[in-house]
């Protein structure tokens, strides 16, 4: 019996590797389908329009809310981001299992008008590891770390709210358990 369709999202605070565990994921199962977000942040090196983001100013934000075309959307760390709507109930509506990866307010937000939605959250394995990790990554300047650390402070303090929580200690761990959430009916 094929697996009913799903919308999993993905949450957890900045730098914990959900973007790593997601792209090692669909390195080995390109057929996880990840909605590519709309945000007003500027691309760091290297990613590109409409893989990583749709990288779009305040103007073309502001029309993306005001005509309804997001599920979901949130301001983080002085930027926008937000789920293009039709891309994701396109999906389901077809049958296929849909995966998002969101900060908490987002999460919030579906979980609100998608009750179905499976909320996940990736936690990590300490305080000091998640500082590591979001230092040594180095695409931050060390006010927006601060600004993303006070901001995971509070979605540590969520996280009896998800259904489920990974802990990410290994990358190829993390994604077979969340593949696996995915498929489980
Ligand atoms: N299991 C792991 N062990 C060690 N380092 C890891 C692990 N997972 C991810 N990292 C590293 O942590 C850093 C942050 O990872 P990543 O960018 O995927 O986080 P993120 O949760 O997507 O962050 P953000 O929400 O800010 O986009 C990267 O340098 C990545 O290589
Ligand atoms: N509510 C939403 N949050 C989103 C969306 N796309 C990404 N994100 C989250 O934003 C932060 C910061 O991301 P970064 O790429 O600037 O490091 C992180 O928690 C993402 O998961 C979205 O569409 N809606």
């Amino acid at each position: 019996m094929a697996h009913r369709p799903r919308l999993t999202v993905l949450s957890g605070p900045s730098g914990v590797g959900k973007s790593t565990v997601v792209a090692h994921l669909r390195k080995e199962h390109p057929e996880v389908w990840l909605s590519v977000s709309a945000t007003t942040r500027a691309p760091r090196p290297g990613e590109k329009h409409g893989v990583q983001y749709f990288f779009v100013d305040d103007e073309e934000f502001d029309k993306l809310v005001a005509n309804g075309e997001l599920l979901e959307w949130a301001e983080f760390a002085g930027n926008r981001y937000g789920t293009p709507r039709r891309a994701v109930l396109d999906r389901l509506e077809a049958g296929e299992s849909v995966l998002l990866e969101i900060d908490l307010q987002g999460a919030r937000l579906v979980r609100a008008s998608m009750p179905e939605a499976r909320l996940v959250f990736l936690a990590p394995p300490s305080w000091e590891e998640l500082v590591r990790r979001l230092t040594g990554r180095g695409t931050e300047a060390p006010e927006v770390i601060e600004r993303r650390l006070a901001a995971a402070r509070t979605e540590l303090a969520a996280e009896s709210e998800f259904d489920t929580t990974l802990v990410n200690t290994s990358v190829q761990d993390v994604s077979a358990e969340l593949l696996a959430l995915m498929n489980d009916e």
